[in-house]
Order: C-alpha cells, then sequence, then structure tokens
C-alpha cells in the first residue's frame, strides 16, 4: 500500500508529516522511520510526524518518531509544521486559525499568523528534577547551574522540560565547542534516564542569544523549539536574559517569550513546506 506523505521543516529541522486522520494508530512503524530519516538511502529527516484523530477532546493528536525510532513527548519545530501541514489538508473547511493539539508532552496551540508564522502556546515549562527527569537533584528540586562531568570537564547545567527534557549549558562561544564529540554523552549520561536533548547558548545580550542543539534521537540538528524555549527560560531562571527573546540557530531565529502574565511559554517561528511524494 502506498502511504502519502509531506515533507516540512521549521529552520532546517526537516519532517516527513503523514495525514494518519484516519486512525490513532501511526501508519508506520518506528523502524521503517529510521529508513525513511535516512539522507543517503531515504527521504532524508530529522523525524517522521502523524497528525492524528484528537484525543481527550482536543481537534488533533500529534505523534513523532526521532530519526533513531524513538519516541519523543513533544517536538516544537514540529509542531508548527503540523499546524501549516492541518490548514493544508483542511484547505477551505478550515474553521479557526488556532488547533488545540494533544501530545504525548500536554496541550499545545499553534495560531497560524497572517505574517504567514506560526505562534504556539507551548505551555508551562516544567522546571522540578522529577518532571525533566534528571537525578541531578532531588525529585521536588529545581535543576539550575548544578556541575555535571562530561569529557573530562565540568558543566554547569540548568534542566527544563517543555514536555521533553533539556539540558542548558551557557558558554562564551557557541562556535567553538564540539558538539558531534560530546552532544552523546550528555545525551547519554547516566544523571538523565530517559536520556536529553542538550543546547549550548551563548548570550550576546539580554534579548538575542545563540544557540547549537544536540538532539536526543537526532544528534545535530539546525533549529530545536523545545530547545530554544528551555534555554529561554534557562536564561532567566540564571538571570542572564529578559522574558522575550531571539533564539538565533544554524536554521535561522526563533522569537520565544516566557510570559510573566500566565508563565506559559510562547514561540514564533515558520514553517515551510518542501515537497509531496508516495511511500511504497
Ligand atoms: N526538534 C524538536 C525536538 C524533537 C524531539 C527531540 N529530539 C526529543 O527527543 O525530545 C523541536 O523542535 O522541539
Amino acid at each position: 500500500m502506498a502511504i502519502e506523505f509531506t515533507k516540512y521543516h521549521g529552520l532546517g529541522n526537516d519532517f516527513i508529516l503523514i495525514d494518519n486522520r484516519s486512525s490513532s494508530t501511526p501508519a508506520i512503524t518506528p523502524e521503517q522511520a529510521i529508513k525513511l530519516c535516512d539522507r543517503h538511502f531515504g527521504i532524508g529527516a530529522d523525524g517522521v510526524i502523524f497528525a492524528l484523530p484528537g484525543e481527550n477532546g482536543n481537534d488533533y493528536t500529534m505523534r513523532i518518531f526521532n530519526s533513531d525510532g524513538s519516541e519523543p513527548e513533544m517536538c516544537g519545530n514540529g509542531i508548527r509544521c503540523l499546524a501549516a501541514f492541518l490548514a493544508d489538508l483542511e484547505g477551505t473547511q478550515r474553521k479557526s486559525d488556532k488547533y488545540a493539539i494533544h501530545t504525548l508532552g500536554g496541550v499545545m496551540t499553534p495560531q497560524l499568523m497572517s505574517d504567514g508564522q506560526v505562534k504556539v502556546d507551548m505551555g508551562l515549562p516544567r522546571l522540578l528534577a522529577g518532571e525533566i527527569p534528571t537525578t541531578l537533584a532531588p525529585d521536588d528540586e529545581k535543576v539550575i547551574a548544578q556541575p555535571i562531568q562530561v569529557a573530562g570537564k565540568t558543566w554547569d547545567v540548568t534542566c527544563v522540560s517543555m514536555g521533553n527534557p533539556h539540558c542548558i549549558t551557557f558558554v562564551e562561544d557557541v562556535a567553538a565547542i564540539p558538539l558531534e564529540a560530546i552532544g552523546p554523552q550528555f545525551e547519554n549520561h547516566p544523571v538523565f534516564p530517559r536520556r536529553t536533548n542538550t543546547e549550548f547558548i551563548e548570550v550576546v545580550s539580554r534579548d538575542y542569544v545563540k544557540m547549537r542543539v544536540w538532539e536526543r534521537g537526532a544528534g545535530i540538528t539546525l533549529a530545536c523549539g523545545t530547545g530554544a524555549c528551555a534555554s529561554l527560560v534557562a536564561g532567566v531562571l540564571t538571570g542572564r536574559c529578559d522574558r522575550t527573546a531571539t533564539v538565533e540557530l544554524p536554521g535561522g531565529p526563533l522569537y520565544i517569550e516566557w510570559s510573566e502574565v500566565d508563565r506559559r511559554v510562547y514561540m514564533t517561528g515558520p514553517a515551510e513546506r518542501v515537497f509531496t511524494g508516495k511511500i511504497d
């Protein structure tokens, strides 16, 4: 049976989107996702995203497989791509510019903006060690600038969950970080029982930071939406950033706000359709 797909990207973080609205079971397996994500033998992507029927009264459900076949709870760039994909699928039947999306990391609300960008209510950041999860502190304590040993060096890390786990380190020069070498060591460090995404942040000013990321289950990517949100939260918690900032990624900028009013995080950025195809 052939399965139709559409390739999207958010700042170069790229995904294969599958219209799975007629069933709550993803149309392909994690093993098939690994093959499709392969950049030489497959379509090439950082993950596969499924648009499923909504659970718990929400409009839709999003599930995602990373390029290594693991299933993360959330994906920030992916949910913007999903919103653009749903708008395309619904066409003239579309009733609203906002969708309530059920994810394993909670309900997220992307909104299609008139300038073509997508703004997402990413919900409340989770800051307690038990919620991330990490054993770097007791379950009911925050992990802010805690020392961790990686590659023979001590790094001060701040941990934030945006539904999925993030470990953030502030550095002087983000370009000098040997991401390929140390990323896997952070990802698989024993203090992270569900592994972790890892962000390195150079603070240029209180509202402009540069970020590079090593993603759990995907390695180096050009952008990570949940990572950008978690990094801004870590910047505020450590007194380095204002509550609104531009996070500059290798693939381009994301605009992040950690609202003082409702304590929720808002992310704004693009979602671009690349091509459509059929998988045999
Ligand atoms: N690129 C994504 C995050 C995708 C999931 C991540 N690899 C994980 O395993 O948590 C984003 O834009 O947030």
